[in-house]
């Protein structure tokens, strides 16, 4: 396999929802190794960018590709095998679960051992498989640090801990390429800081491409090697972190969300 080769590159996807055009002729290539960061306005396209890479939805048009090979029509589960880990804008835990077994299911698909493995379970193999799994998942509890609340019930911790849990279960898949949707999207600067720190050791020391979007400008200028910018569902810029801001076409897309920020008050959140 070619080092240099991009881990992922997306062709000319398209996705719609009826008269609703999400996506239009977005083409974009992340490099292995980089922190790449998708940005723009609300209801630019992003998620639907995410969900079209771990395979919640399908293009209308246009293809994906992954290490090379073309996974636009490969199931969500296959993506995961292959090596494309994600966590999710609203948080999606098993919130009645402890911690350890919130991240114990993100090991799930790595573990060799079916239904009649398991029978045999006590025969030897399995116990060990089961032996080296745990010490895993103890470093990556070690590495979020979160060993104070391993045994705690996932729903009922604070929402930044509930953040870190969700990228651990996610990095128990050790994917290749981590897709997280908004990491930072309600935490205080603490947490924020603490949020960025691990997507960057995630990135420099256990060797994963991270795909991000995040709204936070400041996290996005700090961690992302290249940004490629959405509006209205089309790629309108992609490059270094300051080119990108500093575009004129760029500008323009962030003023217009402003305006209709000052005209349009949001909505209540229930
Ligand atoms: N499941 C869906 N059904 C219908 N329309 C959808 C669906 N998902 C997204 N859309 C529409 O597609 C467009 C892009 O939405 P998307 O959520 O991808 O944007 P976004 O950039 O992630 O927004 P935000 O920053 O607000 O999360 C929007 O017009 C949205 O309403």
């Amino acid at each position: 396999m070619d080092p240099a080769a991009p881990i992922l590159e997306a062709e000319r996807v398209s996705l719609r929802f009826g008269g609703v055009r999400a996506l239009t002729d977005v083409s974009f290539a992340v490099r292995r190794g980089e922190v790449f960061s998708i940005i723009g306005p609300n209801g630019a396209g992003k998620t639907s960018m995410v969900n079209c890479i771990s395979g919640r939805y399908r293009p209308t048009g246009g293809r994906i590709r992954f290490e090379g090979r073309d996974i636009t029509r490969v199931p969500t589960r296959r993506r995961a095998a292959l090596g494309i880990g994600r966590t999710f804008q609203n948080l999606a835990l098993f919130g009645h679960m402890t911690v350890l077994d919130n991240i114990m299911v993100g090991r799930h698909h790595l573990l060799r051992s079916g239904f009649l493995r398991g029978m045999v379970y006590w025969l030897g193999g399995a116990q060990q498989e089961e032996i080296a799994h745990r010490r895993e998942v103890e470093e990556i509890i070690d590495f979020l640090e979160i060993q104070h609340v391993r045994k705690a019930i996932a729903g009922q911790l604070p929402y930044g801990l509930r953040k870190r849990v969700e990228l651990a279960r996610a990095v128990a898949l050790r994917p290749k390429l981590i897709l997280l949707d908004e990491p930072m999207a309600g935490m205080n600067l603490e947490e924020k800081e603490d949020m960025a720190r691990y997507i960057l050791d995630l990135n420099e020391e256990w060797g994963m491409t991270v795909l991000m979007i995040e709204h936070d400008m400041g996290v996005v200028m700090d961690i992302s090697h290249r940004v490629m910018v959405l509006d209205f569902g089309r790629k309108i810029a992609e490059g270094p972190p300051e080119a990108v801001l500093a575009d004129e076409h760029v500008k323009r897309a962030y003023l217009g969300e402003a305006d209709e920020a000052v005209s349009e008050p949001e909505e209540a959140v229930a």
